[in-house]
Formats: C-alpha cells, sequence, structure tokens
C-alpha cells in the first residue's frame, strides 16, 4: 500500500511539472521518452523545450553527470519503467524505506544497487552523450524538486507555517515522502561527488517558488494518505523526525477488543461485567481499572477448579441433568414429543415415594390468596413450602413443573412479574407459596424494596413455613441477595433448602460444579436442607427427586 501510494505521488507530480513547465511532450509518459531514447541515439531532446537548460546542467557537470543522468533514465526518467522495474525494487526496498524513517542521513540502507539499475534494459554505462543528457533534463529537475522539497522540509517552520497556510502535519509528511524518493537518488550518486550537489543546488534554487506552488496544489490526496497509513502502523516514525508532527497528530484510538475469558463456559463478555470503562483508549488504560477483569477471570477460573464429588456428578448422570441433546433424551427412553419429557416416568417404577408424590403433586394446584402486605398473610393452616430468589430465576415455573399444570402460575422471561405473595393449595395438604423476586426486576424502587420486605418479614417470621426453596440460577451462582436472604433464615431458624434451576442452560459438568460450589459455601450453616438440589422446569431433569425431597414434608402431616 505505502508502495502504490508513494508510486501515484511520484507520477502524477511529475506529469504535473513537466505540463506546467511546457517541457517538450507535455505530460509524455516516461516511457515513450524512453523509447524515444533508444529509437534516436543521442538524437532526441527536440521533444522537450527546455533543452537550453539541459545544456547549461550538463557544463555545471563537466560530464561527469552522464553516469548519473543514465541512472535517472532508468529510474525518474522513465515512468512506465518504473512502474513495470520499479514494482520489484520497491518491494524488494520496503524494509529499506522504512528504515530510512528513522535514520535520514544514513545512506547505509540504500548501499545495494537497486535493480532498475541493473536492469538490462537501461542504457549501458559510458554510451551516454551528454545530448542524450539533455533529453533528460526534465528528470534531472524533477530530482531537484524532490531535493528542493526536502531542503524545506528540514528549514521546516519557514515554510510549513508560512503564508500558504499550509500544515505542519501535511508538509512534513510530502516532505518525508519525497525525501524516500531523493535518498534513492543520492544512492546513486553517492560517488559523483560536489559537481552533481552544486548542480542541483543550482537548478533547486531556481525553481524553488514553482516547487512550493507544486505542493500546495498537490497537497490534497497524497498527503492525507499518508497521515493515514502512518497514524495507522508507523507512528515511531514521528518520533525521530519532528516532534511537532506526533504533537499534531492524535494519538491512534485502540479497537475495542472483546477479551473473552478462556475458563468460562457463559460465553459472557468480561466487559459485560465491568463499565464503559474498559473501552481500550490507550490513555484511559489504568491498573486499578484492569482489576474487575482480573477478579473476574479469577471467579471464573476458580470455577472451572472446582472439582465436583462422584456422588454429584453421577447425580447429575443419572438425572440427565445440564444441556443435553434430544438424542440423549430419546435414547434414555424419554418421550421427547412431551413438555418436560424428563419429568415422564419411562417405564413403570412405583415406589411408596412415588405414591405420596402422586398424591400430592398431581392434584389440582388453587390459587387461593395473595398478600402485599403482612397483615394480608392467610391463617397457616398447612405446611408450607415458599420459593424464594432473585427475579426470573424460575420461581413461578418451578410451580407449574412441579404439579404439571402449565398456566397456573403466571410466568414471564421479564423480571418483577410476581409481585406479591401467592399461595396456593394442593388437596388441603400442602400449601405452595410463590414469593415476588429480589434483585433487578421492572419496577418502581420503592415497590420492589416494599416487596422485598415483605419477603423478608415472611420468610423471618411466617408461622408453620416449613422449607424455603431457595432457587439459584445454575449459570449466574449466588448473588449477594441470595446471601443476605440466608443470614436471614439462619437468624430465624428456618429450614432452607438451595434448588438450582436452569440446569439446561449449562454443561452437565458445569452443574455438578455450582452444586459443589454452593454446598462447600453453605458447609458451616445450620439451617440448610441437603442436598442441593437441581432441576430444570424446561426439560423436566430433576423435577420428580424434588418432588420425592418435598413430598417428604406431607408424610409427618397430622391430619
Ligand atoms: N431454559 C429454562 N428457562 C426457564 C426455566 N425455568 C423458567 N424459565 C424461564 O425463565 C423465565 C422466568 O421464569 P419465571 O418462572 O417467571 O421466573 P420468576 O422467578 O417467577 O420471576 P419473577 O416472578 O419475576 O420473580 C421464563 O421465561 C421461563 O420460561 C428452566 O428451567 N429452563
Ligand atoms: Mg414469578
Amino acid at each position: 500500500m505505502p508502495f502504490r501510494v508513494r508510486l501515484k505521488v511520484q507520477t502524477s507530480t511529475a506529469s504535473q511539472l513537466f505540463a506546467q513547465r511546457n517541457w517538450g511532450g507535455g505530460g509524455m509518459a516516461g516511457g515513450k521518452m524512453r523509447n524515444r531514447r533508444e529509437d534516436a541515439n543521442g538524437k532526441g531532446g527536440t521533444g522537450f523545450a527546455g533543452r537550453k537548460k539541459g545544456e547549461k546542467r550538463e557544463d555545471h557537470k563537466g560530464g561527469g553527470g552522464n553516469t548519473e543522468q543514465k541512472r535517472w533514465q532508468s529510474r525518474a526518467g522513465s515512468y512506465a519503467d518504473a512502474k513495470r522495474g520499479a514494482s520489484g525494487v520497491d518491494k524488494r526496498k520496503r524494509k529499506g524505506d522504512h528504515d530510512s524513517w528513522h535514520d535520514g542521513d544514513n545512506d547505509a540502507s540504500f548501499s545495494k544497487p537497486r535493480p532498475a539499475r541493473r536492469n538490462p534494459s537501461t542504457v549501458t554505462r559510458g554510451k551516454f552523450s551528454a545530448r542524450e543528457g539533455d533529453r533528460f533534463k526534465p528528470r534531472s529537475s524533477e530530482e531537484d524538486d524532490f531535493r528542493s522539497m526536502r531542503r524545506s522540509s528540514s528549514k521546516a517552520s519557514g515554510i510549513s507555517r508560512g503564508d500558504k497556510g499550509r500544515s505542519m502535519i501535511c508538509m512534513n509528511s510530502q516532505a518525508s515522502k519525497w525525501k524516500k524518493f531523493d535518498k534513492d537518488v543520492r544512492v546513486n550518486r553517492r560517488n559523483d561527488g560536489a559537481a552533481n550537489a552544486d548542480l542541483n543546488e543550482h537548478v533547486a534554487g531556481s525553481r524553488k517558488s514553482d516547487d512550493l506552488s507544486q505542493i500546495t496544489e498537490e497537497k490534497p490526496r497524497p498527503q492525507t494518505t499518508r497521515v493515514l497509513d502512518k497514524t495507522g502502523k508507523k507512528l515511531r516514525v514521528f518520533k525521530k523526525d519532528s516532534v511537532s508532527d506526533s504533537e499534531e497528530i492524535a494519538p491512534p484510538k485502540k479497537r475495542k477488543r472483546m477479551k473473552l475469558d478462556p475458563y468460562d463456559t457463559s460465553n459472557k463478555r468480561i466487559e459485560d461485567s465491568t463499565p464503559k470503562q474498559d473501552v481500550c483508549i490507550a490513555e484511559k488504560i489504568i491498573p486499578e481499572k484492569s482489576t474487575p477483569e482480573e477478579t473476574e477471570m479469577s471467579i471464573n477460573a476458580k470455577f472451572r477448579d472446582i472439582q465436583p464429588s462422584s456422588s454429584i456428578l453421577s447425580y447429575v448422570e443419572d438425572n440427565l441433568l445440564g444441556r443435553r441433546r434430544l438424542i440423549d433424551i430419546k435414547n434414555a427412553g424419554y418421550n421427547a414429543k412431551l413438555s418436560a419429557p424428563l419429568d415422564n416416568v419411562p417405564f413403570s417404577t412405583r415406589t411408596e415415594r412415588d405414591r405420596i408424590e402422586d398424591s400430592v403433586f398431581r392434584n389440582k394446584l388453587d390459587f387461593f390468596a395473595a398478600a402485599k402486605i403482612s397483615s394480608s398473610f392467610p391463617p397457616p393452616t398447612i405446611p408450607e413450602i415458599a420459593f424464594a430468589g432473585v427475579s426470573n430465576v424460575g420461581k413461578s415455573s418451578l410451580l407449574n413443573a412441579l404439579t404439571r399444570q402449565w398456566g397456573i402460575v403466571r410466568t414471564s422471561d421479564k423480571p418483577g412479574l410476581t409481585q406479591s405473595i401467592n399461595f396456593f393449595r394442593l388437596a388441603s395438604k400442602l400449601c405452595l407459596v410463590d414469593l415476588p423476586g429480589y434483585g433487578f426486576a421492572y419496577a418502581k424502587e420503592e415497590v420492589k424494596e416494599s416487596w422485598q420486605e415483605l419477603v423478608k418479614e415472611y420468610v423471618s417470621t411466617r408461622v408453620g413455613l416449613d422449607r424455603v426453596c431457595l432457587l439459584v440460577h445454575t449459570k449466574r451462582g449466588m448473588k449477594p441477595l441470595d446471601y443476605e436472604l440466608i443470614d436471614l433464615m439462619e437468624r430465624s431458624k428456618t429450614p432452607y433448602q438451595i434448588v438450582l434451576t436452569k440446569t439446561d442452560l449449562v454443561f452437565p459438568i458445569d452443574v455438578a460444579r455450582r452444586a459443589m460450589e454452593i454446598q462447600e459455601s453453605l458447609r458451616k450453616n445450620k439451617s440448610v436442607v441437603k442436598p442441593v438440589m437441581m432441576v430444570s422446569s424446561k426439560t423436566g431433569a430433576g423435577i420428580r427427586n424434588l418432588r420425592g425431597v418435598l413430598g417428604k414434608l406431607v408424610r409427618f402431616v397430622k391430619p
């Protein structure tokens, strides 16, 4: 890309120079010139109006410039040739070009002979007459343009901040561009000595004002390209070339990178958990802000490090908990067409527990009370099992799944649907209580606070509350508000049991890990009922086991 830009600039600049000065052939292509040269073999030059100047220059050179002009012939003199030959040259020299940005005066990097010089199609050494040299005078003057441009840039402020109003950035980048080209020229000229330098000074001096006008006219396109290129990849260039350049160019904005934690199973971006501070603008990144990321990563890494016990692992496998393929469910003998297929018994295994379970949970679920204040609670006549947890964790859905009566309890994917304590009766044997969720919900703050206070009051003061099923999202784990409620229940000695929900959203191993993690974290708690239950209201996995556990409460009900 840089090569293309440069080549284009050179070509267009040279064309414009030719056109402006009415040199013979006007905007004649270099290839054309070269053909003429080769054909005429010294007779040419008729097409160039600037011949007199060329002769004058020849005088300065004193014949020593022949070789140099031949070089120009193979390089700047022939644009078609340059396009064809220099493509190889520049590709091979690209590294050198980059180096040249750092070491402006070091010709060592250009010590290798350029392929263009070795090009057999160019005129051989020693056969180049002074007259031929005249024909290529425009190239030499163009070279001088480059030189004068470079001097202009090195003198810098006078021009870049001059009356013409050119910005220094553009000027310098343009000048640097020419500098590259000029450097190539100087490689060829290295051995030609002071005579060439004098000549160049002379010609450049005579055309300096023209060059400046050229610069102004040529400004827009190449300069913009160069600046963009440099900001993207070559920022180092500015360090040495000019301080003011780097000052004026805005620092490159880094792209916002999406960082994935390799240990995270939730497919969640690390940035999601942190506020907008993480936008990766270089100077905005400060150590403090990377801390939450690291914490997040370490949490996930810790989670991956959990080794579930073999009993939990086998429980997860036996109950087909976790994300399962439909074919696995079918192969296990379940009818995948039914809702909550894993809640169906694939073959007849009626045990005593099953019978108790049926007698309670297969009854009709009846809604009989709703309370928004504690005084509205119905009198505790039958054992109660309450379902608590953060909003949207699946409390209402679990009630439906347990009773296999879809639609009795309203559910929604929008957190905050249940806003009152709802009481349901199962055949006058058991009362199931659907509690409002806590945490984020689509409701006014004061409303949320009021129902959360109500939940706290219910779990800590309700008489006849046999168990609180504290539902925890398997993917997200326990939240601080969960621990708050646990503390409260510990203090009030309310028995509670953890139920992992939505297990179908994570891999079986992660279901086991989550269960293990929670079991470990609550090891010292006294009111917790073991084990941690795992369910999916969607697939029905673990629902029968939960029925069995909760059904035990019914057994001890006195008639
Ligand atoms: N994949 C999956 N989605 C579930 C499961 N259980 C519930 N959901 C979905 O989760 C969403 C919330 O379910 P709800 O039962 O309304 O949750 P809630 O805890 O009662 O919510 P609030 O009443 O707002 O506190 C619904 O869209 C359900 O379809 C489950 O086991 N697996
Ligand atoms: Mg609900």
